[in-house]
């Protein structure tokens, strides 16, 4: 089965002033949805980043693909290779590790990877799931995501989680999303405010939640020394301390002292990186990611990898869409090395551009969807109204620190800056 046109639509939706180490999220997050047509009509579906410079990665790959068989994965990897050649994608976040050469061929393959395994589903009348090797598990479990956050964006009037800066706040938010999807774990993400408010914070949902293994994640503001130290203080509650500090060399110091195991999607992000981290011990789960680890197929490959050494696998998220959302699912649930709950944006968003109904939250887990491919119908007039939204709202790029401007004047993102 032939494909025979690709379909690209940059859309925006609304996202709350969620903080991070780099500042705050924007009015809207940006994502790139791909329609992979095939011939007899059938049509694969794929969502990756939103970034006008990952768009135009995307562009140059799209008159290369007409006329492949979409069951030719090796020959769409040497193609999408072969239009990028040296070109490097560098989001301007900072927040999932380095840029290159590899990670760019990863992050554009797998766009198109999803939607061409979605159209070999279609055709076979198969989910995805079962062209991963089958089901290791029926229904995957996702964590709640709490961000510390500002109540409302500029100019705009309270969202419906207002401001969450203080324990008391964070304790109300994971309440909500524990109550609304019934997650089983929880994860914080740090960075925003001093280590010891941090800190504070964990020990108040610990408290609030005694039975929901607990994660905290500074993306990497914290020197060794202040890791150490919150380390010690978290001692007995957290599953895993996820990047408290930049580089290979300072998590393995981390931890060579730590007591829980440390967790990575910035120092470990491509396969380049996996024998020089594993060596110096300097990470105990991975959080793998289909959009920039090359596919569904090589989150697999990773998953084998980390289990040959003894390394746990987590999965990382960005703000993302249903498309996403199923490709995780189907991934995670072929996957039978994946020892924890995977992280979902999921609460943080209002609208989709799929059909409601096949992802549906129960006990903090989703089901796999039943449908052929990913099992997600794509909602056109929603498609059309998500693309208004990214024309009318002008951001090409996600740029958290030039918003955080807009609240904090003088504010300098910093690694280790704690
Ligand atoms: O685990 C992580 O590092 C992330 O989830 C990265 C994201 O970009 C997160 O920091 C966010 O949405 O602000
Ligand atoms: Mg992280």
């Amino acid at each position: 089965m032939k494909i025979t046109e690709l379909v690209l639509t940059p859309v925006a939706f609304s996202d709350p002033p969620l903080l991070n180490a780099m500042g705050v999220h924007e009015p809207f997050a940006l994502r790139g949805v791909l329609e992979m047509v095939c011939e007899d009509g059938v049509i694969g579906l794929g969502e990756s980043y939103g970034d006008l410079a990952f768009l135009d990665q995307v562009r140059k790959v799209i008159p290369a693909l007409p006329g492949l068989d979409v069951f030719d994965l090796p020959g769409l990897r040497r193609r999408v290779a072969r239009a990028l050649g040296d070109a490097v994608f560098a989001d301007e976040h900072g927040l999932t590790g380095g840029f290159s050469v590899s990670k760019t061929l990863a992050s554009v393959y797998s766009l198109f990877e999803v939607a061409a395994l979605d159209a070999q589903g279609r055709c076979l009348g198969r989910p995805v799931v079962d062209l991963l090797g089958g089901r290791a598990r029926d229904a995957v479990d996702f964590s709640a995501y709490l961000f510390y956050k500002y109540g409302a964006h500029v100019g705009a009037a309270e969202d419906s989680w207002g401001e969450v800066l203080t324990p008391e706040a964070l304790v109300g938010e994971a309440r909500r999303m524990v109550d609304e999807y019934g997650f089983g774990s929880i994860k914080l993400k740090g960075g925003v405010l001093p280590p010891q408010q941090e800190v504070e914070g964990v020990l108040a949902l610990a408290e609030a939640f005694g039975s929901h293994p607990l994660r905290i994640d500074p993306n990497a503001a914290w020197t060794p020394e202040t890791s150490f130290d919150v380390a010690e203080k978290l001692e007995g509650v957290l599953e895993y301390l996820e990047d408290p500090t930049p580089g290979i060399e300072g998590m393995a110091r981390v931890a060579e002292r730590a007591s829980m195991p440390l967790a990575t999607n910035m120092c470990v992000v491509r396969f380049a990186d996996v024998a020089p981290a594993f060596r110096a011990g300097a990470v105990g789960v991975v959080l793998s990611d289909h959009h920039f680890w090359g596919g569904l197929r090589d989150t697999q490959a990773l998953s084998v990898t980390c289990e040959t050494f003894g390394v746990g696998l987590s999965m990382h998220s960005n703000s993302h869409l249903g498309i996403s959302l199923a490709a995780m699912v189907h991934v995670a649930a072929a996957t039978p090395h994946l020892t924890y709950a995977c992280d979902t944006h999921w609460p943080w968003k209002a609208a989709d551009v799929i059909e409601p109904g096949a992802l549906e939250f129960r006990e903090g887990a989703v089901a796999v969807p039943d449908g052929p491919g990913l099992g997600v119908v794509l909602d056109r007039d929603a498609l059309a109204k998500a693309h208004e939204d990214y024309v009318r709202c002008g951001q090409t790029k996600r740029d958290d620190v030039t918003y955080m401007r807009r609240f904090v004047p003088d504010f300098e993102p910093n690694t280790a800056r704690w």
